[in-house]
């Protein structure tokens, strides 16, 4: 056996968290290195070698404390990118092997048609106990979308309501798992063609064919498996089972929410909750009753030209959403059609229209990078010896807020939320710090499950008294 690599990246496949990483380290950082330390005066004064008690007990006091959920979670291993690093962390894994499990509710017998067919490497399905799925109990009294044909886009999912920004659209269980990466033969079709057959096998019919119904983007060839690969390739979202070291990242198959089409400025956005083997979609802004729901099946915030790539290369399509191609005024389209004098001195709607897309590309680049600055400004500006002025966190983060309101991004701003409210209790504001905190508690993001419980119960317990949260005080002017 040759050990291959079969790789499918995408929303729809690869973490988002790690896209952004990705991305990060291919751009400048000029844009808001001002708010960084320019030289090593600026820098916190380093502890000596050996603190004396005082000392000791003063570092106790300015140690950072983990500011947690949206700030710090533990992040899943990164996206494997080529056959090398596979073959890496698969090694690293233990080298498992395949079984297809069919998920199936407490009260249903083994032979019962399943409502997952799941692909799991070994060391995911050994510590996961095969004793049913609870049946799902949180979904949506009314679900408020239909599937109905899109302009230009197939089917989509859209809307029968007013939805509200942060609402649960949906919860709904995959019906095929798979990791994104596997171990292939030489033949990557033939070597999937009995996996695929006996996880197809587990399904009721009525579900097989149901996802034999769904959008295929890829080429289909003679090969018995072929549209089945395509389909999978072109609807899985991504899946994370934490419970493996290595190997945790999967993909899903919907049968309603892989009908989401893409945005780059899309309205809702998808949370994976491995507890419940469930995904809940969720609304990032307001979607009024006949629109289209959308996802975006790339990381955030590449440039127009770089997310046009991905998307015909991975999804065969062009987007046309408003980012990439940005409406331009009809004032000015008057003036270039009938007066072609005025023309060449005014602005043209493919100049009007390029500055847009320039300006949109720089407000992202700047918004990416502002991901990886934060925690290196946190981290020098949440000290009582900071030389930083005590508004400039709270600056940086405002402004990242107003471009990312510009960019059509009005309430999905968790991280930035968090900095706020952990800047404002640095600063012992008590009252900043709860404003901040609720408008994160109002937004909802804190995911599905006992981890999202347990992320707004400690949330909760922070606006309540805003002197327990972690860094309060901070800045040497609260109280602690
Ligand atoms: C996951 S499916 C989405 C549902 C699909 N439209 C359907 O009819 O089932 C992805 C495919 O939908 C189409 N699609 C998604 N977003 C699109 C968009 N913004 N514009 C045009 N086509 C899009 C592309 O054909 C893409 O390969």
């Amino acid at each position: 056996m040759r050990r291959g690599f079969l790789n499918r990246p995408g929303p729809f496949g690869s973490s988002k968290k790690a896209d952004d990483e990705d991305l990060c380290s291919s751009m400048s950082k000029a844009a808001i290195g001002e708010y960084l330390p320019k030289s090593n005066s600026d820098a916190p004064t380093r502890e000596p070698t050996v603190p004396s008690s005082q000392q000791k007990s003063k570092e106790r006091n300015t140690k950072p404390r983990s500011l947690g959920w949206p700030i710090d979670t533990p992040r899943t291993a990164a996206q494997v990118e080529s056959v090398d690093e596979f073959v890496a962390v698969y090694a690293k894994a233990g080298s498992p092997g395949l079984a297809i499990r069919g998920c199936r509710h407490p009260d249903a017998s083994p032979t019962d048609p399943a409502f997952c067919a799941w692909l799991s490497f070994s060391d995911v399905y050994s510590k996961i106990p095969n004793i049913g799925w609870k049946k799902l109990l949180s979904t949506p009294s009314s679900v408020p979308y239909r599937i109905l044909p899109v302009n230009g886009a197939g089917l989509g999912m859209v809307a029968t309501r007013a939805i509200y920004a942060g609402e649960t659209i949906n919860i709904e269980r995959p019906v095929f798992i798979s990791p994104v990466a596997l171990p292939t033969y030489d033949n990557l079709e033939d070597s999937l063609q009995d996996i695929y057959k006996i996880a197809m096998g587990v399904l009721d019919p009525r579900t097989v064919a149901a996802i034999m119904s769904l959008s295929n983007c890829k080429p289909v060839t003679k090969h018995p498996i072929s549209k089945l690969r395509g389909i999978i390739d072109t609807n899985t979202l991504y899946c994370s089972f934490p419970q493996s070291e290595y190997l945790p990242h999967y993909g899903g198959v919907f049968l309603d929410m892989s009908r989401c089409n893409h945005s780059c400025i899309p309205n809702a956005t998808w949370d994976w909750d491995h507890c419940s083997l469930s995904m809940q979609l969720r609304a990032l802004q307001p979607i009024r009753e006949g629109e289209e729901i959308t996802l975006s099946y790339l990381g955030h915030w590449q440039s127009r030209s770089e997310r046009q790539r991905e998307l015909k290369t991975k999804y065969d399509f062009t987007c046309t959403c408003p980012a990439c191609e940005p409406a331009v005024s009809t004032e000015t389209q008057t003036i270039a059609s009938s007066d072609s004098t005025t023309k060449s001195k005014s602005t043209t709607p493919l100049s009007e229209k390029r500055a847009a897309i320039a300006a949109s590309d720089s407000r992202r680049k700047i918004i990416i990078n502002s991901k990886i600055l934060a925690d290196a400004l946190w981290k020098n500006w949440a000290t009582p010896t900071s030389t930083q002025p005590s508004t400039k966190l709270i600056e940086f983060h405002e402004r990242i807020l107003q471009l990312r309101a510009e960019e059509g991004y009005h309430h999905d701003s968790e991280d930035n939320y968090a900095y706020l409210a952990h800047a404002c209790a640095a600063l012992g504001d008590e009252q900043g710090f709860k404003r901040w905190a609720k408008k994160l508690m109002e937004w909802r993001a804190w995911g599905p499950g006992q981890t999202g419980a347990d992320r707004r119960m400690t949330w909760k317990r922070w606006v309540e008294d805003p002197t327990t949260s972690p860094a309060w005080g901070l800045r040497g002017t609260g109280t602690n």
